[in-house]
C-alpha cells in the first residue's frame, strides 16, 4: 500500500529534527534594531527592560501641572487662580514646581518635583497657553484659572506603569513583530540576540523551464515554482537561495554540490515522477534520496534523504514539479516545522465547514482540494488539477477529503485549512 501522509509528514519531521536542533542551539546573531532584518527573526534569548517605561512621571496631555490640593475647593463658583509657573517640554530635565503655582507642561514631558496632577489646556481659563517661561528665561508672570478640582494622578503616567525595569520584554523563542521590536527599542536595546534561519537551498529543474527575460518558445514555459516555494519559505523564516537545472543529472549534482556548503536543506521541485527524464530522482537515488509514491492527491510522487554532497550529508526534500502538487506538498510536510522553528503556529487555521456542492474523490487517496468560502459559509472547491495554478492563487482554503472517501453529498462537513491568513 502506498504511504500515508501521517506517515511521510513523520518521515520529514524526523529528517529535520537535527537541523533544528543545531539552529535552536547556534550561536545567536546579533541584529541592529533599527535593521530591516529583524522583522519576523525570533529570540535566541530573553530580552529584558533596561529602563522603567515609561523612563520617569511625565504628562499625558498639554496643560498645567498642578498640586492637586491647590484646587481642591475649585469649582463653577469658586474659580482658583494660581501663578504661572516654568514650562517644561518634552525632553526638558524635570523642574521643581512650587505650591500655589500652576506649571505650564507638555505631552510627554518630565512632571515637574512637587506637582501631582496635570488639568488640560484647555480646562484652564483662558482655554490656552500664555506667554510661556523655560528655564533660562525671565521668571514666569501671571496667574492662571481654574472652575475645577484635579485628582491626584490624573493625566499623569507614571514611570514603570507600562514595564518595571528588568522586567522580560519577550521571552526566547519569539517571534519579532513591530511591536515587539517597538518595544525592545523603546527601553534602550541597540541589538537584538536571534536565532540563525534555517537556510535551504531552492532547486528547480526541467529542460522546460525559459529563462525569465526571453519569451517563450513552444514546449517551454515560465519557473513558478522557485519563486512560489520561496516565498513560502521565507514566510515561515528561512533564508532562501535558488538555483535551476535542466534535465541533465550532471548538472544538477554540480549545481548542488557547489551550494551545498551553504545550506542546512536543500528543497527541490519536478523531476522525481515515472517519466523517462526524471533528473532529480537520477540525480539524488545515488546520493541517498529514496522516492515514494503517496497516497496523496496532488503530492503523490515525493523523496527525501540525506545527500552525500561536498563532504557533508545534507537533508534534501523533493517535492513534484506541478506548482499546485508543489505548493501543497510544502504545506502538508515542510512548512509547519519551519513555522515552529520561527516562532510561529506550526499549523494552518484549521476548521470544519459544509461543502456548497457534492464532490467526488479518489478513495484510495487522501485529496487536497482547493477552495473559496461563500457568503453562506460552505465552501466550494475549485477542480481537482495540479496545473491550476489560477484557481491555487484565489483559494482561501485548501479542503481535505480523506483516504476511503469516493464522493461526498453537498452540505457533508469537511477539515478546511485556512491559507489566507
Ligand atoms: N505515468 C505517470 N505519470 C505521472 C505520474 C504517475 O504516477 N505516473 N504522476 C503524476 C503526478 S501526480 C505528478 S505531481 C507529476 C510529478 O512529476 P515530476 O515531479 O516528475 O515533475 P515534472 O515531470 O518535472 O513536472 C510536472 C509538471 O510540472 C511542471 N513544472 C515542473 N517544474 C515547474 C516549475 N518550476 N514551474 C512551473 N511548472 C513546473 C512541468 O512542466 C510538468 O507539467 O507527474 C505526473 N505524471
Ligand atoms: O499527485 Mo500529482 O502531485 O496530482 O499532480
Amino acid at each position: 500500500m502506498r504511504r500515508s501522509v501521517e506517515e511521510h509528514r513523520d518521515e520529514v519531521r524526523a529528517l529535520l529534527a537535527p537541523v533544528v536542533e543545531r539552529l535552536l542551539g547556534a550561536v545567536p546573531e546579533r541584529i541592529g534594531i533599527d535593521s530591516p532584518e529583524l522583522l519576523g527573526r525570533v529570540t535566541a534569548e530573553a530580552v529584558h527592560a533596561r529602563t522603567p517605561l515609561p523612563p520617569f512621571d511625565n504628562s499625558q496631555m498639554d496643560g498645567f501641572a498642578v498640586r492637586a490640593a491647590d484646587l481642591a475647593a475649585a469649582g463653577p463658583e469658586h474659580r482658583v487662580a494660581l501663578r504661572l509657573g516654568w514650562a517644561t517640554a518634552a525632553g526638558d530635565p524635570p523642574g521643581a514646581h512650587a505650591a500655589g503655582t500652576a506649571s505650564p507642561i507638555m505631552t510627554g514631558a518630565a512632571m515637574p518635583t512637587g506637582a501631582d496632577a496635570v488639568v488640560p489646556v484647555e480646562h484652564a481659563l483662558p482655554p490656552r497657553f500664555p506667554s510661556l517661561s523655560r528655564s533660562g528665561d525671565a521668571a514666569p508672570e501671571g496667574t492662571v484659572t481654574f472652575a475645577a478640582p484635579a485628582s491626584v494622578g490624573r493625566f499623569v503616567r507614571r514611570a514603570g506603569e507600562d514595564v518595571p525595569q528588568g522586567a522580560e520584554l519577550v521571552p526566547a523563542g519569539t517571534r519579532l513583530t513591530p511591536a515587539r521590536i517597538g518595544l525592545i527599542a523603546f527601553s534602550g536595546a541597540a541589538t537584538v540576540a536571534v536565532r540563525p534561519r534555517p537556510r535551504v537551498l531552492l532547486c528547480s529543474t526541467g529542460d522546460e523551464l525559459a529563462p525569465r527575460e526571453l519569451a517563450l518558445t513552444p514546449g517551454r514555459i515560465h519557473d513558478a515554482n522557485s519563486p512560489m516555494l520561496a516565498a513560502a519559505l521565507r514566510e515561515a523564516g528561512a533564508a532562501v537561495r535558488t538555483v535551476r537545472s535542466g534535465d541533465s543529472a550532471a548538472q544538477l549534482r554540480s549545481a548542488l554540490e557547489s551550494e551545498a556548503d551553504a545550506c542546512d536543506l536543500i528543497v527541490t521541485s519536478g523531476g522525481i515522477s515515472a517519466g523517462a527524464f526524471e533528473v532529480v530522482r537520477d540525480a539524488l537515488a545515488p546520493l541517498g534520496a529514496a522516492f515514494t509514491a503517496l497516497a496523496m492527491q496532488p503530492g503523490g510522487p515525493q523523496g527525501l534523504g540525506r545527500l552525500a554532497l561536498a563532504g557533508r550529508s545534507v537533508p534534501v526534500i523533493c517535492f513534484p514539479g506541478n506548482p499546485v502538487s508543489a505548493f501543497i506538498s510544502a504545506e502538508v510536510f515542510l512548512l509547519p516545522t519551519l513555522r515552529g522553528l520561527a516562532g510561529m503556529p506550526e499549523e494552518r487555521p484549521r476548521e470544519q465547514r459544509d461543502l456548497a456542492h457534492s464532490v467526488e474523490s479518489p478513495a484510495d487517496k487522501h485529496q487536497v482540494r482547493r477552495g473559496r468560502i461563500e457568503a453562506d459559509g460552505r465552501v466550494s472547491l475549485s477542480a481537482p488539477g495540479s496545473h491550476l495554478l489560477g484557481d491555487l492563487a484565489e483559494a482561501e482554503l485548501l479542503a481535505h477529503l480523506p483516504r476511503g472517501i469516493a464522493a461526498l453529498p453537498e452540505n457533508a462537513p469537511v477539515e478546511i485549512w485556512r491559507i489566507d491568513g
